[in-house]
Order: structure tokens, then sequence, then C-alpha cells
């Protein structure tokens, strides 16, 4: 196997080895080149490219979609993305696109952290999906699969990519080192990244005892997402300023690997693994324009904005990313986070309020507590609250600030919740339900909420 990469190559004085470098903002038109005039300049597909390399352009949306909607990137690589063996369908493992396998019931549902790989198993990102729930149809380009994933191996000789959605990764224990057709991204715990469309990468873990750091797996939560890319939501009154600001998103610089070998492309297509032999890294695109890329984004960079009068404000002023659907004002997917925050909101009961919703709320724990549920929902957990489904701040949160001094500002610290929530109602696969992880008690948490109600006022 001959090897070589960019990194190597091409290393700007003083740039340190291991760090990554990344341009700024969501949504730019980035341009970047590994090699000085890699990039074509004054047109994309010139009749021979520098340094041999083949011109090749990716959509993420319609050609025709409105300017500010529309995704594409130009890609100058070795290889085109045509150059492998025939794909041939593998085992999905614990990935599963069907979401009415059992019948969805309209319970409270919540989940200890998921089950690390076992020591003895090698498991990779890829292998190690395991999906949750979801709804809609890949093949309908609508919708979303709702995955875990607990991997305990580097993915070097396996690449990766996803035809039926981009992937919102949260990362909850050890970072992901995300090697992509368009650059490297870092991600860690309290991160998150995006990884559009049908864009190949490979992920390795950092954090591992066998690759010099402390863990024995990592262990994250992935929206698959059929529909619309994400986007950054308007801002309305807010202001021009507010939420996850845009030049906080960070993409990766072009970067590439010149290795040939018997290597694996595993592809999702229309809700199934398949995996096709390839002789060579498809991480080979030595420059790059466009705005179809991968970023992450610092979840503790997030303004959050919230009541600094009385009542709780509804969560959606901790949206991060929505995905847009075809009604106007009515999200397919918004990913909302609660961040560390001050609560200054006076003669009000503080934590969430008792709810049931038209949309559908998966939610995971990233670092911390979560202020509306003080037991069962530990990092690494899930939970979820379908349409209607009557849920709030468990009895003992509601005893605590049924009495609490609103006068006083209360600090959240240490804590990073979050939520996928759908328009649809998410349905829990097999996988999910039938995990030892489920737990069976969780409606118990509201069952002391006792009748206060004496008929006076
Ligand atoms: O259910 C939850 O804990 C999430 C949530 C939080 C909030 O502040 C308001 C509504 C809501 O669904
Ligand atoms: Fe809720």
């Amino acid at each position: 196997m001959n090897a070589r990469d960019s990194a190597t190559a091409a290393r700007p004085a003083g740039a340190q080895a291991g760090a990554l470098d990344y341009q700024s903002g969501f949504g730019n038109e980035f341009a970047t080149e590994a090699l000085p005039g890699a990039l074509p300049v004054g047109r994309n597909s010139p009749q021979r490219c520098p340094y041999g390399l083949y011109a090749e352009q990716i959509s993420g949306t319609a050609f025709t979609a409105p300017r500010g909607a529309n995704r594409r990137s130009w890609l100058y690589r070795m290889r085109p993305a045509a150059v492998h063996r025939p794909f041939a369908r593998i085992d999905d493992g614990l990935l599963s696109n069907d979401f009415g396998a059992l019948p969805t019931s309209p319970n409270q549902l919540r989940w200890d952290p998921l089950a690390l790989p076992a020591a003895g198993e090698s498991v990779d990102f890829a292998s190690g999906l395991a999906t949750m729930g979801g709804n809609g149809d890949p093949a309908a380009m609508s919708g979303c699969a709702i995955h875990v994933y607990r991997a305990n191996a580097s993915m070097r000789e396996r690449f990766f990519c996803d035809a039926d959605g981009e992937l919102l990764l949260v990362p909850q224990l050890g970072r992901l080192r995300l090697v992509t057709e368009l650059g490297r991204l870092e991600v860690e715990p309290q991160e998150i990244a995006v990884i559009p469309r049908g864009i190949r990468f490979r992920v390795e873990l950092p954090d591992l005892k066998s690759e010099g750091g402390t863990l024995d797996a990592a262990r994250g939560y992935v929206c698959e997402n059929f529909g619309a890319p994400f986007r950054l939501p308007d801002l309305g009154p807010i202001g021009a300023n507010g939420l996850a600001n845009p030049r906080d998103f960070l993409a990766p610089v072009a970067w590439y690997e010149e290795r040939e070998g018997d290597f694996e492309l595993v592809a999702k297509f229309l809700g199934h693994l398949w995996a096709a032999p390839i002789g060579h890294s498809p991480i080979d695109v030595v420059a790059w324009h466009g705005n179809h890329v991968p970023y992450k984004y610092d979840l503790r960079r997030f303004n959050a904005i919230g009541s600094i009068s009385y009542d709780h404000p509804d969560p959606s002023i901790f949206l991060v990313l929505q995905s847009v659907s075809d009604t106007p004002g009515v999200d397919a997917i918004d990913f909302v986070i609660f961040p560390p925050r001050i609560l200054a909101m006076e003669d009000t009961f503080r934590p969430p309020w008792f709810h049931r919703n038209v949309a559908s709320e998966f939610m995971g724990l990233v670092h911390g507590a979560y202020d509306a549920r003080q037991g069962g929902f530990v990092p690494g957990g899930a939970s979820l609250h379908n349409c209607m489904s009557g849920h709030g701040p468990d009895a003992e949160t509601f005893a605590k600030a049924s009495v609490a001094d609103t006068c006083q500002p209360h600090y959240i610290r240490d804590t990073m919740a979050f939520m996928f929530e759908t328009r649809l109602p998410i349905r829990p696969t097999r996988f999910a339900l039938e995990a030892p992880e489920l737990q069976r008690d969780y409606f118990t948490c509201w069952q002391g909420l006792a009748k206060h109600f004496n008929g006076q006022p």
C-alpha cells in the first residue's frame, strides 16, 4: 500500500501537527486547495484540470432550488467517485428504516445509556449504528432516522456514505475525527458535526486507548435527515444576532490522502447497507469549492435567549438548526438544545411546564443533568415523548420548583441536553423497544404528582 497525505505534503509553515484548520461561516461559498493552484480559476470544468485532477460536482439540492437554499460543491480529485467495483448488500446490523415493525405506543419512553461494545468485538462507526426510531421514508426524501453509535475501532480501510440523508452527529463520549472528502473535522462532546448527503468519509476515534487516549469506546447520537438540509432559522424580532451565530460554524479545508489498497466503500441507500470494493481511498480531493460541505459547531457558543420577565418560553427559543418542510412555519426536524443558562423569571414555575405537543420529541443528554427531570435521565441515555404524550417535570422537580425563591436568579450550569423534534411521530424500532436499557418504570416519575386541589383559591 502506498500512502501519503496532504498534511505532510503541504503543511503551512508554523502549523501544528495534529491541529486542524477550518474555514468559518454557515452556508458560505468556500474555496480551498491543499496544493497551490489545484483549484481552477474562472471556470468549474476546464478542459484539463491542474495536477491532472478530475472535476466532479456533487449537488445536495435541486439544480433549480432558490439561490439561498441551493447547495452544491465542485471537487477536484485523483479519481472520480464512479471508480469502484459494484455494490452488494451487506448486513444492516442494528440499522433499520423499518419504522413500523412493532406497534408505536403513545407511552412516554426512556432509556438508560446504551451499552458500549464488549472488549472482544471490534466495532467501527459504520457497523456500530443502531436505530432508535424514525419517521418518513428515505425513498420519499422526507422524515428522519434517529440512531445511536457505539464504536471501539477507527475506520481506516472502510469508508461510509449516506445517500439517504445528511447526518447530524452529536458525540456524547469521546471525540470523532471525521476524515471526509472535503477535509477533516474533529468534534468532541458538546460539539456537533453535520455531514451532507452523499459525502464519503471515515471516522477515527482519537480518544480510544488503542489510539493513545483513555477510553474503551465512543458513543453518541445521530439524526439522519432524509429531507431538506439543515439551515439556520430566521431570527424574527430577536434581530440580526443570537442563537447559533453563523461565524461559529466551521468547515474543513481541503485535505487528501493518496492511498491504494483493498478498501471497502459502505453506502446507505434506501434504508439498507451496501458495500463495494474500492482500490483507493476516496479521500483524494485536492481542492474544492462550494457550499455542500461538512461542518461543525460548538454548542457552548450558543447564545441562549430567554424570558427576563415571567413565564417559561416555548423551547423553539433554543433552536440551533432546522430542516424545513413543504409547509411554511412547520419544520420537519428541529435540532434544539438546553444549554447552561440563567433563569430570571419572577413569580413563575421555572422548569418546563407540563405539556402535550403536536410535534414529537426525542431527547438525549450529552453532559450533566437536565433541569426538568432529576433522576433517570443521564448522559448517554434518551427519551421519547411522541405526539400528544403528556410529560413535563417529574414529581421531585415540581415539588422543588413550586417553592423556589423566584426573586433570585437560578444558574443552570454543567448541562447539555438536546432534542430532535419532528413534525411526524417517531416510531421506535424493534431494537429500541426490546433494549434492556428501556426503563419499564419511567411512568412512575409522574405518579407522585398528588392532587392538591382543595376547592380553596
Ligand atoms: O419535554 C422536554 O423536557 C422538552 C421541553 C422543554 C421545554 O423547556 C419546553 C417544552 C419541552 O417539550
Ligand atoms: Fe417536551
